[in-house]
């Protein structure tokens, strides 16, 4: 493992040093986060609408502190035994520099007890072709998150790699939406924000849910700067605590979604497409679940599109899987669920095979609302 592959290190076919277009295209070369010296973040009234209820004490009154050491530890042990798997299926794998998480910060508006961690780069990062786009994130403990990351996107942006790195946003009070009815989300549309989480890429086209932490706004960013090439289009999605659009959608293959049955709502887009439903996750309800749901289950990580990495414990959804056709590569992740996420999270798939192919059955599908997000009264 090395932090500077050569794309002419991947084997066979020559491959620019980022290409990654699709969820399930050969996945040549990653980055796979980690949760060294992480911390719970430092609460904001936003993050009530997304962490679950039992962990809102938590994050209250340990914000800033380190994550539990036992915990974190088999966390991590976890994500070296992912590492160890994709090494052995050829796949190059790269990861973070460590970073000092618990440090505080200020900005003129604004100060953050500490940062968070460098386990989920999908949350912050997208490769879309050739580019690596930095998201414009809008916890304010995510501000420096990039930091871990900047190392890898500055030797990726040597070897040929366009890099996208949003607006840096602001984070002041007016991007908050405190209170309010059910209904609202927890960001305005005062400065584009989003986390990378809330999109997925299927060739020319991408979908992104509206979330908590991802506006019209930011959406109406990547757009642009993507550029004609590729379409952006929002899809609903029915989850009260939308926050990464991976545990509710998850393209294994072309035609092939695996959905959470109650989240997805049916779009058109998807015409022509084999719907998956995911079966309940097995995570015993008393297992400590900080920041997401237990079905992160189905945030699984494809390696070609008849292999996907998935939840040791999972059965059912191995089950499942194998039924649809695929090749199931089981990896114990348990305790990595408790901090955020699962395989899709932790990973950014830096180099995939294929090129800016037609999925989709709305080529060059955009979403019809104004190219720009109306400023909030
Ligand atoms: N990229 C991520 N961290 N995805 C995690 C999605 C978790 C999702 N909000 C849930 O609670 O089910």
């Amino acid at each position: 493992m090395t932090n500077d592959a050569q794309p002419e290190e991947h084997g066979q076919a020559l491959l620019p040093a980022v290409n990654s277009y699709t969820e399930w295209d050969p996945l040549r070369e990653v980055v796979v986060g980690s949760l060294l010296g992480g911390v719970f973040p430092d609460w904001q009234d936003s993050m009530v609408h997304v962490v679950p209820d039992a962990a809102r004490p938590v994050f209250q009154e340990l914000g800033g502190s380190p994550l539990p050491a036992g915990h974190l530890k088999a966390a991590e042990e976890e994500l070296e035994g992912l590492v160890e798997v994709l090494e052995a299926h050829g796949i190059q794998v790269v990861r973070p520099d460590a970073a000092e998480h618990q440090a505080p910060f200020r900005t003129p508006h604004w100060s953050s007890a500490a940062g968070l961690y460098a386990g989920m780069p999908r949350d912050l990062l997208m490769v879309v072709g050739d580019a690596i786009v930095e998201a414009p994130m809008s916890w304010r403990c995510r501000h420096h998150e990039v930091d871990a990351f900047r190392s890898l996107i500055k030797s990726y942006f040597r070897r040929g790699a366009r890099w996208l790195p949003a607006p840096r946003p602001q984070l002041t009070d007016e991007l908050y939406r405190t209170g309010g009815d059910a209904g609202d989300w927890a960001v305005t549309e005062f400065e584009p924000v989003f986390d990378a989480a809330d999109f997925l890429r299927f060739g020319r086209d991408l979908i992104v849910q509206r979330s908590h932490v991802t506006n019209e706004f930011g959406i109406d960013w990547l757009r642009r700067a993507l550029g004609p090439d590729f379409g952006v289009t929002v899809v609903d999605t029915d989850d009260p605590h939308a926050m990464h659009i991976d545990a509710t959608i998850a393209p294994l293959a072309p035609g092939k979604l695996l959905v959470h049955p109650e989240r997805y709502v049916p779009h058109e887009i998807f015409d022509g497409w084999e719907i998956l439903p995911a079966p309940e996750p097995t995570l015993p309800h008393d297992w400590p679940m900080y920041f997401c749901s237990p079905w992160v289950s189905m945030n699984v990580l494809s390696l070609d599109p008849e292999t996907v990495v998935v939840e040791s414990q999972e059965q059912p959804l191995i089950d499942a899987l194998t039924g649809w056709g695929f090749r199931c590569v089981p990896v114990d992740f348990r305790h990595v669920y408790s901090f955020g996420g699962s395989f899709h999270c932790v990973t950014l798939d830096t180099v995939r095979e294929g090129g800016p192919a037609r999925y989709l059955s709305r080529p060059g599908a955009r979403d019809p609302r104004p190219s720009h997000a109306e400023q909030e009264p």
